[in-house]
């Protein structure tokens, strides 16, 4: 009887997936026509074909409950069945649905046509976040510039959405609880399988931290240097509109002027990217060689076809924050991004196109398994190529960087860019999400939003705002994932496992042994290493369908997240600052900030 139920389970779960791939299709062709044309109509349609898919999805999901599955012998058959059981946000009465996805299409399209007033030409006020203020906060160090494009943007982007951002809070709340979780903070820590993943995530965050405290130390004594201590204190947090980012997530911007040793030569690849005549098109064929190299995807004519990978000039407006995108039917996959020519979208193409990698490599499993192993692991693949293409060895052989001696002082040049993007911005993920975990929790209430999330920038990244904060302000809609519903721990744990990756694949590139000491991790570049592409291929063909912890092992042979890769890759820099830390008699840590935010 059982075998019976359970090989009809076996056929069904087989019409379902081909039907939650024409569902899932559906859906993402009308958000990427929303998404890359935002208009009314294409809101609308949007929101339509959102809500028939949710309709579906609930018919479905009814017939899905009607079979035994906790009692199949198959694992896999049963995982199946568990990954369907949630049936998400369609679980609300269709009301209640249209009021969430509204409120999110709204938030989006707010941030994404927030302009503002050029500080040295008020009568020019066109300003988005990509390009023009992404450009100020690269090549402005005018204090007073910085602060005005810091407020004006935060006002037009953040305080903007908080209505909508509380009743997205609300419907998406009614939503967790009819998939029987006790808030959305449960619903998004389920994606990571483990009872104990906060515990976990506060564990990283523990060994990680005594490395950012001596990068803070560093940076802000090199920004008093700079600003003066008018403007900078010796032993307060670093005001957040000098640190090269307007959410001051990472401070690579700083790298021309606080490096340690800065007669060395300039690291920095824009300016050879512009006279070497690189276009977007070229960045992304660049990015795609590296795969090919590795014995993995390139990408398909498809891509090439329909990917957006310029602003388009028509005076749309557009969602320019880049994304990667799956069409779910095994042939169409996309990037859209609004690339300018230097080295931060360098970078991001090759993030992006880790997350296309990711869906070629698990293109032919069962829809339901077409995702990362957890989230991280989708944002690290792109990553992990990064590691290897920013070495200056890579970069020679690019012709992107001049030759250079191969001494200490120079890995420390090396080390301190790399941790004033990668160290710097574990703190500034991990609050993103804490700061959501106590909003759905209701440990943090919309009377004080502002004031909780100012709290935990002062205290986790030593941070604070360039002028005093109300709550008539709205601060965290002013970063992209939270105007845009996107889940951020995902990349706290990216930045952390990407290491981990680092160094399995450098040993089988035979670029690294673990513990050796005459070549250091952060050297290393697994270019045309088919054995350390092969293993990559491996875990990534895995998808969803496996635990994390299974993926992992796949590559690493270890099944815990740690911060031991990290620290490993960092182990130089970390002595070295601690060292010069204490020449110089800089005070680690900070104290309370003494602007007004609460
Ligand atoms: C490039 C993407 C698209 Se998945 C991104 O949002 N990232 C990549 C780095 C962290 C995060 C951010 O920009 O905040
Ligand atoms: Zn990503």
């Amino acid at each position: 009887e059982r075998a019976a139920e359970e090989a009809a389970g076996r056929r069904y779960m087989r019409t379902l997936d081909e039907q939650r791939s024409r569902t899932k299709n559906r859906m993402a062709l009308a958000s990427w026509d929303y998404q890359s044309n935002i208009t009314d109509y294409n809101q609308e349609r949007q929101l339509q074909v959102a809500l028939e898919v949710a309709d579906q999805d609930k018919e479905a999901w009814k017939e899905t409950m009607t079979y035994l599955w906790h009692e199949f012998e198959d694992p896999d058959l049963k995982r199946m069945f568990e990954k369907y059981s949630k049936l998400g946000t369609a679980a609300l009465p269709e009301d209640l649905n249209q009021r969430l996805i509204s409120a999110i299409n709204n938030m989006q399209a707010t941030y994404a046509k927030a302009t503002i007033c050029d500080y040295k030409d008020r009568t020019k006020c066109d300003l988005r976040v990509e390009p023009e203020i992404t450009e100020i906060f690269v090549e402005s160090s005018d204090a007073e510039e910085l602060k005005y494009t810091w407020l004006e943007w935060h006002k037009a982007a953040g305080a903007a959405s908080k209505a909508d951002f509380i009743e997205y809070v609300n419907m998406y709340n009614e939503a967790a609880k009819l998939n029987g979780y006790d808030s959305v903070a449960e619903w998004w820590l389920s994606e990571y399988e483990e009872s104990d993943s906060e515990e976990q995530f506060a564990a990283l965050w523990d060994q990680v931290k005594p490395l950012y405290q001596q990068i803070h130390a560093y940076v802000r004594r090199h920004l008093r240097l700079f600003y003066g201590d008018q403007v900078v204190s010796a032993k307060g947090p670093i005001p957040a509109h000098l640190l090269g980012n307007i959410w001051a997530q990472s401070w690579n911007n700083l790298e021309k002027f606080t490096r340690p040793f800065p007669d060395k030569p300039d690291v920095d690849v824009t300016a050879a990217l512009i006279n070497q005549n690189y276009t977007a098109l070229k960045i992304f064929k660049t990015a795609e060689e590296f795969f090919v190299s590795l014995n993995l995807s390139g990408m398909p004519d498809l891509f090439w076809e329909r990917s957006i990978i310029e602003k388009p000039q028509d005076g749309r407006d557009m969602v320019c924050h880049a994304s990667a995108w799956d069409f779910f039917d095994g042939e169409d996959f996309r990037i859209k991004q609004c690339t300018t020519i230097t080295s931060a979208f360098f970078k991001t193409t090759h993030h992006e196109m880790g997350h296309i990698q990711y869906y070629l490599q698990y293109k032919d499993l069962p829809v339901i398994y077409r995702a990362g192993a957890n989230p991280g692991f989708h944002e690290a693949v792109g990553d992990v190529i990064s590691l290897s293409v920013d070495t200056p060895k890579h970069l020679r052989v690019m012709g992107l960087l001049e030759d250079g001696p191969d001494d200490l002082e120079s890995n420390i040049n090396q080390l301190y860019k790399m941790g004033i993007d990668k160290i710097v911005f574990l703190p500034f993920a991990y609050l993103l999400d804490l700061f959501r975990y106590g909003v759905f929790r209701g440990t943090i209430s919309e009377e004080d939003y502002n004031c909780h999330f100012w709290q935990l920038r002062e205290t986790l990244q030593g941070v604070e705002p360039p002028a005093p904060r109300s709550e008539q302000d709205f601060d965290p809609a002013a970063k992209y994932h939270i105007s845009a519903d996107v889940e951020y721990m995902r990349y706290y744990i990216s930045y952390i496992i990407q290491f981990q990756f680092h160094r399995s694949l450098c040993e089988l590139a035979g670029e690294y042994t673990s513990g050796e000491t005459e070549r250091l991790l952060s050297n290393c570049d697994i270019y045309n290493s088919t054995e350390a592409g092969n293993a990559l291929g491996k875990m990534l063909q895995l998808g969803s369908s496996k635990s994390w912890p299974d993926a992992m092992e796949a590559l690493t042979g270890q099944r815990k997240m740690d911060a031991s890769g990290v620290l490993e890759y960092f182990q130089p820099l970390y002595e070295w600052l601690k060292t010069e830390n204490e020449r110089t008699g800089e005070y680690i840590g900070w104290e309370p900030s003494t602007v007004q935010y609460c």
